[in-house]
Order: structure tokens, then C-alpha cells, then sequence
């Protein structure tokens, strides 16, 4: 097929072809390949604006397709040169290369000609073995730049050093495979610029991986703000991230600056941007592209440079697909994106993770629980872990507590900790309005408050069993403090602390 596909290329007449790909930070497009075109013409592509159709390209992973490259709207978003290099092609046809693995848009191929030729050519045999080809090419690039970087890079200060690869070895846990690979990912995501997606279950570890990317990256000397958007009132929201004039709204009694003003040289971390209130989207994709905002109730506007990581358990896809999340921002937030697997798809994880646990509570309370047994480990193994990392963790601190100070953790020890289908020991039994209450969840035409009803109502069971105390209540859920909190805060229940 290869051989047939230059075949054809060779008797027609070539178009203009340029590749491109994004350099380390993520800042600039560069020109990596061309054919039919002069190299050194091709222009370096700024990445700060979707206006131009190779970034809204790399960035939508989409094709994209420019009928009249040389009108003065294009000539204002910097298309002159590249259509200049491009022997003035009339069009420009934008196509994302991705990484096979991870089906991320990682290169772009800009081809110029007429309108009529790039269409008939993207829907032609020679066109898709074409494209193959370069994804082949890359990846083959892209590996032997990760196993044996070349002599002009070898001496290149890299962002991230040997000191930042063993910072995110101890504190990203894990002998997995798949923990491997996302230490690998934080890292390339911490020498880069681009906004990264955390995803993965509740509990996996996003907060961590964001948090890690700032401590190893450029910014690690400036804030690293984050902003939980699930666990304050949406009318809140905007006032919290860029900031308020005195009087701006009732009870704003003095200025005050926002989360994008304190992010500025560091790391603004939305997390939980499934619940970002859709009229806020637009505004935040307008931050975004011109990193400027404005505060509540004042006239000036101002700059912030900060670096954005977001975070959700939730399908964005989906909500895209319901119109409750805006597709553009969709795209403009994963620029790179990081998928963290729930902790049953990397059992490996399991016992190194609770030997960090046991580390970290014999640290904490000098004591000296010396490790797990073959049964009480065996059972961990097979345990699913719906909590994920965070319930791993909770359960091996009650148990630590369980052993009063010396000695190993048997299968007794774990005694309750590991029930999935019935509540575990020391939880309350179900309400008597259970029934009703599920009846009443199964008529409902909205699953988002369905689960927050449900959820409201197993957290306000959960404080009346222990008296109003948070922090028992949250560990017989399997979550943080600062989770339950937020969750009070959000659902209007009362607790102490
Ligand atoms: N690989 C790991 N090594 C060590 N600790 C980890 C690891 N992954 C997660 N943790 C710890 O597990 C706990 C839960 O992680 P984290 O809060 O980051 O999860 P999350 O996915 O953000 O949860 P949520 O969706 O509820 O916000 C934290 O205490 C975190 O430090």
C-alpha cells in the first residue's frame, strides 16, 4: 500500500505538505517536516490562539479545513506566511496526527491546494494510507526520542531533573505498569505548558497527580491554587476565581483578589470542572485564550499568567453530548490529558501502596506496625477497591490503630474494612425510609440530582450516627475530611469538625 500511495503521489501533481508539532512548552508550533515546500519558509505557529487552523486543529483534534487561506481575516490570525510558504495555496487543510495509544492529537499535517483537491484527496484510499504512514513515522520518532535522545538534545537542561524524577518515584506509589507509565506522563506534563485533564474515578489519585505536576515543574517556586468547583455555590464561583470589588455583590464588603490573581507565575487547579455552571464556561475559555479577566464590579482588566490543570471523575464527552459542558473548553482544557485507572485495573499497586500507608502511620505515630500478613494481604488483592486509593489508605490506617502499636496486620485486623455490598461494622444499619426514599429516586428524570439527593442523604445518616463528628463519619465512608467538608458545605449540613 505504501509503495502504491507513492506511486500515485508521484504522478499527481504534489500538493504543498508541512507537519508540524508543538515544541516542549507547549507555547509554539514548529515546522518538522515538508514536502513541496521551502523549510525554511515555513513560520513558527503561536499557540496562544484557536483563530489560527492548525492549533484549533492540534487542540479539537480535528480536522479543519480553510477554503480562502489568503482572505485578510486569516492574514490577521498569522495565515500570510504560512500560505506563502505553502506556494500561496488558495486552501489549507488542517488534519491532527495522534498518538495511537492514546488517540491524543499530538502533530498536525497542513496541506495547501484548492478547495476541491484537498476535499476529494481527504476522502481518497491514497489519503488515509497516507496519514498512516506519518502516525507510523511519529510514533517511531517519538520513541527513539524517549530511549535514546539524540546528541543535540543530550546535555539539554531538561525542566525536570533527576532529583524531580525521584521526587515523583516516591511520591506517586506504585510498581504497576500503569503506574509507571503515569509518572512518566506527569513528568512530561510538568516540563510542558499546555492545560492538562486529570481523569479517573473518585479517589484514584488526580488531586495528587496535579499537585505533583506543579512541585516538579517550572512553577513550583509560585502558588499552586486550587479551586474544588463541586464544593462551593455556583453563584460563588466567579467572585471566588477572579476576584471582587467592595460592594460588588451583597455582603462583599471589602476588595478582594481572586484565585487567578494568586495563580499568577503558578497553578490554577480546577477541580471537579464537570460542575462548572455552564455561564461561567465562557468566561473561563475567555480567560484561557487571552489570559485576561476581569474582577467582579471593577472596570479594568487584568493579566494573569498561570498555568491551568483541571480535574473530574465525570464524562466530560457526555456532558459535552448533553450540552452541559461547552465543547470549546472541552478541547481548550486537554491539551494534554492524563487518565488515572481506578486501583482494581492495577492490583500490583495494592500492597506497595499499603506499605507506603504503614510507613507513613509508624512516621506519624511512632509506632512500629511491621507489615501485612500472606492472608490480610491476599485479601487486599482481591478486594475492589470502589473507594479506590483513598478507601486503600483509610482502611490500613484503622487497621494500623487496630494493632496497637507493634506487630503485623492479620486478616483479623481487617476485620469490617473490606465489605463492598453490606455496610461495614460500626456503620449505621439502612433508614427505615429507605424504601420510600429509592422509590422515589427511581421516578426522577435527572440522574446528576438523583445522586446528590442520595448522596445528601447517606452523609446527613452518617453525621446523626456519630453524633455530628465529621471526621468519624468520613472515615466510615472511606473519604477525606476536607471531602466531607466540602460536601457539608455544598449540601447545607451542619457537623463538627
Ligand atoms: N500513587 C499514589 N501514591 C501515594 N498516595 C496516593 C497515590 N494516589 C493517591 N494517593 C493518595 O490517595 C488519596 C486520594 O487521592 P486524591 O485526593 O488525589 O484522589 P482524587 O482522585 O482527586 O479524588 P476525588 O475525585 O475525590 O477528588 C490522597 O491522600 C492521595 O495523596
Amino acid at each position: 500500500m505504501a509503495l502504491s500511495v507513492i506511486g500515485t503521489l508521484a504522478q499527481a501533481p504534489a500538493p504543498a505538505m508541512a507537519c508540524y508539532r508543538p515544541d516542549a512548552a507547549g507555547k509554539v508550533l514548529l515546522p518538522i517536516a515538508g514536502m513541496g515546500v521551502a523549510m525554511a519558509r515555513l513560520p513558527q505557529i503561536g499557540m496562544s490562539t484557536l483563530e489560527h487552523p492548525a492549533v484549533y486543529c492540534l487542540v479539537q483534534g480535528k480536522a479543519c479545513l480553510v477554503t480562502d487561506a489568503k482572505s485578510s481575516l486569516h492574514a490577521d490570525a498569522g495565515l500570510g506566511s504560512l500560505v506563502a510558504a505553502m506556494k500561496a495555496a488558495p486552501a489549507l487543510l488542517s488534519i491532527p496526527l495522534r498518538d495511537r495509544e492514546r488517540n491524543q492529537a499530538v502533530a498536525v499535517l497542513i496541506l495547501g491546494g484548492t478547495a476541491d483537491e484537498l476535499r476529494r484527496f481527504q476522502h481518497s484510499d491514497e489519503w488515509s494510507a497516507l496519514l498512516d504512514i506519518f502516525q507510523r513515522l511519529l510514533a517511531y520518532a517519538r520513541q527513539r526520542e524517549q530511549t535514546q535522545p539524540d546528541a543535540t538534545k543530550r546535555g539539554k537542561p531538561s525542566a525536570t531533573t533527576d532529583g524531580d524524577a525521584r521526587r515523583v518515584e516516591e511520591a506517586l506509589v506504585g510498581r504497576s505498569v500503569v503506574a509507571r507509565r503515569l509518572r512518566a506522563d506527569v513528568i512530561a506534563a510538568a516540563e510542558s505548558q499546555m492545560s492538562v485533564l486529570i481523569t479517573g474515578e473518585t479517589g484514584v489519585g488526580k488531586d495528587h497527580a496535579a499537585w505533583l505536576i506543579h512541585q516538579v515543574s517550572p512553577r513550583r517556586s509560585k502558588a499552586f491554587v486550587p479551586l474544588n468547583c463541586a464544593a462551593i455555590a455556583p453563584d460563588l464561583i466567579a467572585a471566588e476565581l477572579f476576584g471582587a470589588a467592595k460592594g460588588a455583590y451583597t455582603g462583599a464588603d471589602r476588595s478582594r483578589p481572586g484565585l487567578v490573581a494568586a495563580a499568577d507565575g503558578g497553578t490554577l487547579f480546577l477541580d471537579e470542572i464537570g460542575d462548572m455552571p455552564l455561564p461561567l464556561q465562557g468566561t473561563l475559555l475567555r480567560l484561557l485564550n487571552e489570559k485576561r479577566y476581569r474582577p467582579l464590579g471593577e472596570v479594568e482588566e487584568r493579566s494573569s499568567d498561570f498555568r491551568l490543570i483541571c480535574a473530574t471523575h465525570r464524562p466530560l464527552p457526555e456532558l459535552v453530548r448533553q450540552g452541559q459542558f461547552r465543547e470549546d473548553l472541552y478541547f481548550r482544557i486537554r491539551q494534554l490529558s492524563l487518565s488515572v485507572p481506578a486501583l482494581r485495573e492495577r492490583r500490583a499497586d495494592i500492597l506497595v501502596l499499603a506499605e507506603h500507608a504503614i510507613a507513613q502511620h509508624n512516621r506519624e505515630q511512632h509506632a512500629n506496625v511491621t507489615g501485612l500478613s500472606a492472608e490480610a494481604g491476599a485479601l487486599l488483592i482481591a478486594h475492589d477497591f470502589p473507594g479506590n486509593v483513598r478507601e486503600l489508605l483509610t482502611l490500613i490506617q484503622v487497621a494500623c490503630e487496630r494493632v496497637d502499636g507493634t506487630g503485623l496486620i492479620d486478616a483479623d485486623g481487617l476485620r469490617g474494612l473490606l465489605v463492598q455490598d453490606k455496610p461495614a461494622e460500626g456503620t449505621p444499619s439502612s433508614s427505615p425510609d429507605a424504601s420510600p426514599l429509592a422509590d422515589s429516586l427511581m421516578q426522577t428524570t435527572s440522574l446528576v440530582q438523583a445522586c446528590e439527593i442520595f448522596e445528601k442523604k447517606v452523609i446527613a445518616d452518617r453525621l446523626k450516627h456519630f453524633n455530628g463528628s465529621r471526621l468519624r463519619a468520613a472515615r466510615s465512608l472511606g473519604i477525606p475530611r476536607r471531602t466531607l467538608a466540602h460536601k457539608c458545605k455544598k449540601f447545607g449540613l451542619e457537623g463538627t469538625p
